[in-house]
């Protein structure tokens, strides 16, 4: 197979790599910083430094988040999702200040994690893990709109109406495709899709009560990671990542690396919490814990540690694709850079995971 990401090889075949003509020399990607966290007592998080904080900014984007969240039928929406990913939107996608563009992250996180929060997670919120894969299964038809079957489909319809977070699924999903491509689309429901059998994973062992091993834990948080959030990095910027290089293996690896290194930290910030269910949350640290019989602050460093390489794998890895010739290939690299230096400020700084 053509490998896409070296191009044909040999005198005179760069003209034909993809992108540009001539591959682009570029200086390595600076910006990384060991930051403090918590209460300053687990070790630090090496991640890239934040490219952008702006209130006004995100109190704009919130204020029209708060307004969409009621119109899907959420109720006290400031209280469940305002000042939220407003502000994650901000933090994380640099490339724009044009508050539409940056509501397509804001919706979709926002609509996510309404669904992990109202199905998945919370049982006082109403998540019954024996009920998740039916509703994930609702949720991937209101997403993914398939062929019209007469009558059925108006029951489904009905059913999709009624249900706040099945309609912000749909709604986000509406405004991503105004603004991007069919591609960008079914990426971003596949990678959501993936995501939810890991939902349905966590939660056939908070049903059963028989809690995977750390490894096997990780295994299937890989597929519920802020990659998901990170496949609308293009889509909010304006442009696209064409498929073939976004699926390129090394190219996917990077986001991988990014996006779990990135679920790692709300791991690390979100113990308390998690533990604190009636049925607790799977979550790294505590499935350390329980596997290796330490202390929670042995199986923070060690969650410390893994986050760390993660992050070291995708600077290398990011260095190594600087010289191949694709404009759209080096934003998106830097764009998920700034996705991951973003979401460690949120994370850290947000109520929610005091
Ligand atoms: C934004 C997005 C892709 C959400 C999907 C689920 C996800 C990876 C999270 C919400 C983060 O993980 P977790 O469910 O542990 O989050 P909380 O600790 O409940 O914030």
């Amino acid at each position: 197979m053509r490998d896409l990401l070296n191009g044909p090889s040999g005198l005179g075949t760069s003209a034909a790599r993809l992108g540009r003509p001539e591959a682009v020399e570029l200086p390595p990607e600076a910006g990384y910083a060991e930051r403090p966290w918590g209460d300053g007592t687990a070790p630090p998080l090496y991640v890239p430094v934040v490219e952008r904080e702006d209130a006004l900014l995100a109190a704009a984007v919130d204020e029209r988040l708060i307004a969409w969240a009621g119109e899907c039928g959420f109720e006290e929406p400031e209280r469940f999702l305002g000042g939220m990913f407003g502000r994650l939107a901000v933090l994380t996608h640099t490339d724009t200040d044009d508050v539409d563009q940056l509501l397509i992250a804001a919706r979709l996180n926002a609509a996510w994690w309404a669904a992990d929060d109202l199905y998945a997670d919370s049982t006082e919120m109403g998540a019954v893990p024996a009920e998740l894969p039916p509703r994930l299964a609702l949720a991937m038809a209101a997403m993914d709109p398939v062929a019209p079957a007469a009558e059925f489909t108006d029951e489904l319809e009905e059913t999709i109406a009624a249900d706040p977070v099945l309609v912000g699924l749909r709604s986000g999903i509406a405004h991503l495709t105004a603004r991007s491509t069919p591609t960008v689309v079914q990426r971003v429901c596949y990678s959501t899709f993936a995501m939810f059998v890991s939902w349905s994973a966590y939660a056939a062992w908070r049903h059963t009560g028989n809690y995977p091993p750390a490894w096997q834990y990780l295994a299937t948080r890989q597929h519920d990671t802020f990659y998901t959030s990170m496949t609308l990095i293009d889509a909010v910027g304006g442009y696209e990542l064409p498929a073939p290089l976004y699926y390129d293996p090394r190219v996917r690896q990077l986001l991988t690396s990014a996006g779990t290194a990135s679920v790692i930290v709300n791991d690390l910030v979100s113990v308390e919490k998690d533990a604190a269910d009636e049925k607790p949350v799977c979550n790294m640290v505590l499935q350390i814990a329980a596997d290796r019989g330490c202390s929670i602050a042995e199986a923070t460093e060690r969650t410390v540690e893994l986050h760390n390489q993660m992050v070291r794998d995708f600077e290398a890895g990011h260095r190594e694709l600087l010289s191949v010739p694709s404009v759209e290939l080096h934003r998106f690299l830097k764009g998920t850079k700034a996705w991951m230096g973003g979401g460690f400020e949120w994370h850290t700084t947000h109520p929610r995971y005091k």
